[in-house]
């Protein structure tokens, strides 16, 4: 099966600080690859420049097949996007919210049984605004998935989430790839990663330090020991 993003010698430089410095990795559909990273390691850049956010300085990106800074409305349909601050309107109500995105799909997934999933239920009715940050977070990444997406993007999915929320959010995010999709989250939680991630992609100063299969990076270590060995800092 062919990969669903195919990310090429990635460069991107703001001002004099390289963010991306050449960086190379997939991910397949039907897997979670999670990526890991120090602050500032150039994480978010790199998920932007999938997502059609942000243009890189040189090398390519492909999301099924597409570069995704040129894309249409056709290919964004087919990905689901969960941006770090929500980007929620915030006099929406949640369930409102969900069933008015619902409607732009062709094949949108059960918006109540969505909802109820991620505990949404319980504050069905109150305007974003007023919501605590993981309840915003939740239904963020609702509005990320609710168009039954063939890529999903997740920017620290789990963050800030009560120890039950963050079952139920990778509960969901495994039956979503279990379902055929391609899901690429960033986090900086070995748990996170140890639990559900199927590939791993480490990520330090801009450049890729380890990418494969998690039982392949971790080959009988944790995952922790693992990244602190390969991002280890220099000593100022
Ligand atoms: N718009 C911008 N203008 C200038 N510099 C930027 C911009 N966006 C990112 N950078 C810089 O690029 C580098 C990579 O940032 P990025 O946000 O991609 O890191 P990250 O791995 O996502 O970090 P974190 O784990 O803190 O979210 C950092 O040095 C950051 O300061």
């Amino acid at each position: 099966m062919p990969a669903a993003v195919v990310v090429t010698d990635l460069r991107k430089q703001f001002g004099s600080v390289v963010a991306l410095d050449g960086v190379t990795w997939q991910a397949e559909p039907g897997r979670v690859t999670a990526v890991l990273g120090p602050n500032g390691a150039g994480k978010t850049t790199m998920v932007e420049c999938c997502e059609g956010l942000r243009r890189p300085d040189s090398g390519t990106v492909r999301v099924l097949g597409t570069d995704p800074w040129h894309a249409g409305a056709d290919h964004r349909a087919r990905v689901g996007v969960m941006l770090q601050d929500g980007g929620l309107p915030n006099s929406a109500r949640p369930l409102a919210l969900l069933h008015h995105l619902a409607q732009m799909y062709a094949a949108p997934r059960d918006v109540d049984g969505l909802a109820s999933q991620l505990g949404i239920d319980r504050f069905a009715g109150t305007a974003v605004r007023r919501l605590s940050g993981g309840q915003r977070q939740r239904v963020a990444l609702a509005a990320a998935l609710v168009g039954s997406p063939d890529v999903v993007f997740l920017d620290e999915p789990s963050a800030g989430l009560d120890p039950h929320a963050r079952l139920d959010v990778w509960d969901l995010v495994r039956s979503v790839a279990d379902g055929g999709a391609a899901v690429v989250l960033t986090t900086h939680s070995f748990e996170e990663a140890e639990r559900i991630a199927d590939e791993i992609v480490i990520v330090a100063d801009g450049r890729v330090v380890a990418h494969g299969s998690r039982e392949e990076i971790t080959a009988g270590r944790s995952l922790e020991n693992v990244y602190f060995e390969l991002t280890r800092r220099s000593p100022r």
